[in-house]
């Protein structure tokens, strides 16, 4: 198993490779090169699997020997043992042909710790084969941060320097990322927004004198890794609303594109899905794009949806690959395009994104009114994302079952949801004391040269 660039000039790699690199050293994303098949004989013999089993056989065929069958096992039993729920994602049932995947009972309460629970297991396995030490730079708009920071937390071979920008994210994500007292957890609050954050991870990359000597290492959904552990969920829930035997829809609130390219990677690896629709908040630059055919920025507005206030869509250059028959040169002319503002896509190109993936936008209103009737309806209290997801969802609901991704706990976005239903949810008592905890936070300028220089000062110490 192979893995190359969207771009197109980068090495080929293997698993190992692709997982310990991050972003690819022309600037592009790693994806498979070809994409494993799954049988409907082998999709429908997941059914009633526990989950661990289903992701063993989802993600196996992509680890190329980097593990053996039995590490990997027991990798996958560590990564998925503090989740809080038996079945890890259970599905409930929201009406008549609509269902809700909760994603949310992982160790910080998103969907994140999905993937990052497993890659932290990974990533810690394969550092012990090599006695290498690395640095993490991560960019989070709030969950992946705190994900990240509980999967390396007090690692002796791993820093952990986290971006976030300061004052757009939630009081509990914050406390997530600045409460853990490790030495190797750096919470940095940074001037600008997640997309500023996200760029200074990427230049970090692109600097190859900096990312070779910190021995940079990525866990946003840059990591491929990040992508195939989130493929697992889309397996477990269609098979037990019946696929193969069924087709499902699936509609995915969206904002790096990271977790709906997952599911696009589950439909080419064979399991039915009608529909993949992106679900915006009131950054709708998706949406737009599939409306429009012009991926164009026009500033990012902050929302009750904090964790998808994202302009640039990192994974959607992803997509763009296979859409422009994986033409790396094409997809870095797009690129390059995208950071003068946007991109016109081509009439053959948005045909395949259009086949693929539905899209629809939800504004702040109807993300409150849609907490207080999910709420009012069925008593399931929805975090402002998953609410941005259902009322998408009601919009494209029809004869095929559809599931509604909730990527987050009510309780991580207490203020939207006491404005929606007057009611403030709790966190488990596990966190019930994270705002007493002392915090520590190094409040940063968005500036290259000075992030590096603390990374390296930190990591030096
Ligand atoms: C709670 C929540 N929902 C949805 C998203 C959007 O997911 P993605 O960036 O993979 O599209 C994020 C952030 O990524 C998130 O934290
Ligand atoms: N919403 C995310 C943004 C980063 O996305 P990632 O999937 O690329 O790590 C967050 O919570 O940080």
């Amino acid at each position: 198993m192979h893995y190359i660039s969207t771009r197109g000039q980068a090495p080929i790699l293997s698993f190992s490779e692709a997982m310990m690199t991050g972003l690819a050293r022309d600037g592009g994303l790693y994806v498979p090169e070809t994409v494993p098949q799954m049988r409907p004989d082998e999709i429908a013999a997941l059914a009633s699997l526990p989950y661990e089993e289903i992701a063993f056989r989802v993600m196996w065929p992509y680890l190329g020997g980097t593990f053996t069958e039995a590490e990997f096992r027991t990798l996958l039993a560590q990564a998925y043992a503090g989740f809080g729920h038996a079945a890890r994602a259970p599905l409930v049932q929201l009406g008549p042909n609509h269902f809700l995947l909760e994603l949310f009972h992982g160790p910080t309460l998103a969907f994140k710790d999905f993937a990052m629970q497993l890659i932290g297991q990974m990533m810690q396995a394969a550092l012990a084969k090599s006695g290498e030490r690395i640095t993490i730079v991560g960019a989070t708009s709030g969950d992946t941060g705190s994900a990240a920071i509980e999967a390396f937390r007090g690692l002796a071979n791993v820093d952990v320097f986290i971006l976030f920008p300061h004052g757009r994210v939630s009081d509990v994500q914050r406390r997530q990322m600045t409460t853990p007292s490790e030495a190797n957890v750096h919470a940095l609050a940074m001037d600008g927004d997640f997309d500023d954050c996200q760029a200074r991870v990427k230049d970090m990359f692109n600097d190859f004198a900096f990312r070779d000597g910190v021995r940079l290492a990525g866990v946003n959904s840059i990591n491929w890794a990040r992508v195939l552990a989130q493929v697992v969920y889309y397996f477990s829930s269609a098979v037990s609303l019946g696929a193969p035997h069924r087709e499902v829809s699936f509609t995915v609130p969206t904002g790096n594109f990271g977790d709906i390219f997952a599911g696009y990677i589950a439909r080419q690896m064979g399991l039915p899905i009608a529909q993949l629709v992106i679900a915006t908040n009131q950054n709708d630059i998706l949406d737009r794009a599939m409306k429009s055919g012009a991926y164009a920025m026009d500033g990012v507005k902050p929302s009750i949806s904090p964790s998808m206030d994202i302009q640039v869509s990192s994974n959607f250059e992803r997509v763009l690959f296979d859409a422009y028959g994986r033409d790396g040169a094409a997809v870095a002319a797009l690129m390059a395009e995208l950071k003068a503002g946007g991109f016109k896509i081509s009439q053959g190109a948005l045909e395949m994104l259009r086949a693929t993936f539905a899209s629809g936008r939800c504004s702040e209103e109807e993300t409150l009114a849609t907490i207080q009737a999910q709420f009012a309806a069925t008593g399931e209290v929805l975090c402002p994302h998953s609410a941005v997801g259902v009322k998408v969802a009601e919009e494209h609901l029809g004869a095929v079952p559809m599931i509604t991704l909730a990527t987050a706990h009510p309780a991580k976005f207490p203020d939207a949801v006491e404005r929606a239903v007057g009611l403030r949810p709790g966190l488990p008592p596990r966190m019930s004391d994270l705002f007493d905890r002392d915090e520590r936070v190094t409040r940063v300028p968005n500036d290259l040269a000075a992030l590096q220089t603390l990374i390296r000062e930190r990591i030096a110490r």
